[in-house]
């Protein structure tokens, strides 16, 4: 099983790689990989399994985060209750932006990143709204529409397949400021 020892930190190479896309369909072991990550996301949101092995709860993670070079993410955002659905939950292999807002939205409390292990305040950008084009294992392809918190979490997963990490768009002279088309998720309006 995957714990925080198998995930590269800030200054190894590989998370500023551009990623190697995934040959479809996928190969047992690139399968197997996949399995791990969701697994690795399903075992850091279980309370008692996240306490044994000291996982932080992830909603995502990237192969490279796992020094694989492949651009291939998992993504498992719970939903609100307790037994809901996920609100998002799956592997998204060669994903590519198709299109974007001009709006951008940031989480009022800034991000962070499982493989960044200090704080780096400030408001992260990103399209409120995106067109997201990817396969699955078997090599189907989807297009797909996500906005709000599911469509932040696949451009922070997206911006790994491009050696880009989330402080890369933090506004260095002033963090926490906000441009006239920018909005904290949730007060759009
Ligand atoms: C860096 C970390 C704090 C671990 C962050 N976790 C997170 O947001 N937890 C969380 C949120 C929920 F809404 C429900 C829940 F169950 C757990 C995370 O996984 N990521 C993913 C990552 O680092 N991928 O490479 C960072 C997030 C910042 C914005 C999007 C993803
Ligand atoms: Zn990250």
């Amino acid at each position: 099983m995957i714990t925080m020892k198998d995930i590269i930190l800030e200054g190894h190479p590989t998370l500023r790689k551009k990623a190697d896309k995934v040959d479809l369909p996928a190969s047992p072991e690139v399968r197997q990989l996949a399995k791990d990550m969701q697994e690795f996301l399903v075992n850091s949101q279980d309370e008692k399994i996240a306490e044994k092995y000291g996982l932080r709860a992830g909603v995502g993670i990237a192969a490279p985060q796992l020094n694989e070079s492949l651009a291939m993410t998992a993504v498992l955002i719970p939903g609100f209750e307790e037994g809901d659905e996920p609100e998002l939950e799956g592997i998204f292999v060669n994903p590519r932006i198709l299109s974007h807002s001009v709006e951008e939205v940031c989480l009022r409390e800034g991000e962070g990143c499982l493989s960044v292990d200090r704080d780096v305040p400030g408001y992260v950008p990103r399209s409120a709204r995106i067109k997201v084009r990817y396969y699955d294992l078997d090599g189907n392809e989807y297009v797909k529409r996500f906005k709000g918190y599911p469509a932040i979490v696949l451009q922070h997963e997206i911006d790994h397949l491009n050696g880009i990490l989330f402080y890369d768009h933090i506004n260095e002279k002033e963090p926490w400021s906000l441009d006239d088309h920018q909005y904290l998720l949730g007060e759009e309006d």
